[in-house]
């Protein structure tokens, strides 16, 4: 990579993208952030699978990450065997010390972090010891379940049963026997929990506040519910008692004549997922040629949320097509056209990280599973007014907001909307972009959430800087790039890099977070490709930050490698 030229390193777009704004003084380097590559090559050593056959008996009574060690010889050393590219951690003995139980069930709740570090069944084995220590600290008194404290017996059943409530506290609940739907009192459903479980209150009409005039099983369903059920072409006018079973079939109460299936459009599961309402456990029937999720990827793994969003004609559908039609060179969409819905302003698919997937097949005895199942979810083009992107207040737990800019737009004159609401204002369609993205940072949805700016259009962008400065647009009034600028793609990258650092000191302003920038053409799929690459390792590095486990080794490794590479940390 060029140190002072600010260009970005073809080779490998995952590694950095540095910018040296030489226009704006000769001190001030700006550098998106470096991704570290992931290892794939996972192939553990012979020694290392035998400790790892050992473990589910030691994990009970011996140290497993629940010691002051920094690096843990028992189990940091199986974590560190997936990132070969990495240096061998110090190994320190601390077997046979004891746990520390507040490390402990940090480190047990992790799933993500577990399934890292351990097989498959050793995961589930933990969960399952999980629930019962969970099931020792809870009295059965202090859980309510259709208006009834339940008895120790119901206690029991509850936790054991084979889809027990995920970290039951002590509450007010509601449960319906025939789907397994469970909830807290006045709420929408929460979970899916096992089904036929007898308790002694029975699930009243009002358990979850509907009002909807739709029953399901006796309860008045949630308007969030109520749109779903829609979706799924259920029909459902004011005045319906319906039946459902826990596979998904409904009857009309009182017809003895299934109708359908809820479930087995992919779509419904989707949009589920994506209000956050719960889906069943298992995947629906499919039909016999029908690619299968499941069988690549585990269902304790959570699909990861990404928003794609944009001011109109920022090239959100365009690159929500490309990514459909997504991106064969490391995702594909799991469910092709079933997978690919449209729900009023919404439209998303589903996919895996296909080319890590091909790696965990190569071996089976690899003991994390290297991909990811990620929703794209594409937010209808927002005009500028308060009525767009409404729909984003439905969105829970995103995981990354993709911006979406049309950089040729800074010459753009819009027509923005006045304190009435209508169109009226006749202002640089840039600044109306910047507005849309300080409210979408703002947005509480979004708090927790990651932004990746996505800078659309540069081919248009370039053809346009040498007829129209970028100073046109009023934000960019201090563009004055040093230097010749005669040549026009050492222009049109000056350019945007400038942008790129507007959006990033705009970010910084308004959160603590990062900003991750990324350039694309969406018209052109090994760039849209090369962008979702980009968001997926974005999101991969930052889950790396999370795990306190590692958190002592990175940074030492981190701040090691940041000596010798100028373009490794973010601005
Ligand atoms: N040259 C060029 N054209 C693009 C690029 N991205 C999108 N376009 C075109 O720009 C136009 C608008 O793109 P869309 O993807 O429809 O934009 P949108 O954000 O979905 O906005 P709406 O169309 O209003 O819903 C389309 O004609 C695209 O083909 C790009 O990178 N380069």
């Amino acid at each position: 990579m060029e140190e002072n030229g600010g260009k970005i390193d073809d080779d490998d777009d995952l590694d950095c993208y540095s910018i040296a704004s030489e226009y704006i003084g000769p001190d001030v380097s700006y550098e998106l952030p470096r991704i570290q590559p992931l290892a794939v090559d996972i192939k553990p050593s012979s020694s290392f699978s035998d400790s790892r056959t050992s473990l589910p008996t030691k994990a009970g009574n011996q140290c497993l990450v629940a010691c002051d060690a920094k690096y843990c010889s028992n189990c940091l050393l199986r974590a560190m065997a997936s990132m070969p590219q990495q240096p061998q951690p110090q190994p320190v003995t601390c077997l046979g010390e004891a746990i520390d139980e507040s490390k402990l069930s940090s480190f047990l709740g992790n799933q993500r972090l577990l399934s890292r570090l351990l097989t498959p069944l050793e995961v589930e084995q933990i969960m399952e010891a999980q629930k019962q220590r969970a099931a020792k600290q809870l009295r059965p008194e202090q859980v309510v379940v259709n208006g009834y404290p339940l008895k120790p017996e119901e206690m029991v059943a509850l936790l054991g049963c084979h889809f027990p409530p995920r970290k039951l506290k002590p509450g007010r609940y509601w449960y319906d026997k025939h789907t397994g739907l469970w909830g807290k009192e006045g709420e929408k459903p929460d979970s899916f929990v096992s089904s036929d479980l007898i308790f002694t209150g029975k699930l009243s009409p009002s358990a979850s506040n509907g009002n909807t005039d739709v029953y399901m099983n006796d309860r008045e369903i949630t308007k969030l519910e109520h749109r779903v059920l829609k979706m799924a072409n259920v029909r459902c006018p004011r005045d319906t008692h319906f039946w459902v079973y826990d596979d998904g079939r409904y009857e009309e109460e009182g017809q003895n004549n299934i109708k359908g299936n809820i479930w087995e459009k992919a779509g419904v599961r989707l949009l589920c997922n994506l209000v956050g309402l719960p889906v069943p456990h298992g995947q629906p029937q499919r039909e016999k040629d029908e690619p299968n999720i499941s069988t690549t990827v585990p269902s304790y793994i959570e699909p990861k949320k990404l928003v794609l969003i944009g001011l109109e004609s920022s090239g959100t559908s365009t690159i929500f097509k490309e990514a459909v039609e997504m991106l064969s060179n490391g995702y594909e969409p799991s469910e092709h056209d079933e997978g690919v819905t449209q729900w009023n302003d919404l439209g998303f698919i589903e996919f895996s990280d296909h080319s890590m997937s091909e790696t965990f097949i190569d071996d089976l005895h690899a003991q994390s599973p290297p991909f990811s199942r990620y929703q794209l979810i594409r937010v209808n083009a927002c005009k500028g007014t308060n009525k767009d992107c409404r729909c984003v207040n439905m969105l829970e737990d995103v995981r990354v907001v993709v911006f979406c800019v049309a950089l040729s737009d800074y010459d753009q004159m819009w027509l923005s909307p006045d304190n009435m609401g209508s169109r009226s204002l006749h202002q640089n369609k840039m600044i109306q972009i910047k507005q849309l993205f300080e409210s979408m940072v703002k947005h509480p949805c979004f708090k927790d959430s990651l932004f990746v700016l996505v800078l659309n259009k540069y081919n248009l962008f370039e053809e346009k800087l040498k007829q129209t400065p970028l100073s046109a647009c009023e934000w960019f009034a201090d563009f004055s790039p040093v230097g010749s600028s005669t040549e026009n793609d050492n222009l049109a990258h000056k350019a945007y890099y400038y942008v790129a650092v507007k959006f990033k000191d705009l970010y910084a302003s308004l959160t603590t977070k990062k900003l991750y920038v990324c350039q694309a053409e969406a018209n052109d799929r090994d760039a849209v490709d090369k962008a979702f690459k980009y968001i997926g390792e974005v999101v991969k590095w930052d889950e790396e930050k999370e795990e306190t486990l590692y958190h002592n080794y990175e940074s030492d490794y981190f701040s090691e490698s940041d000596e010798n590479d100028s373009c490794s940390t973010t601005a």
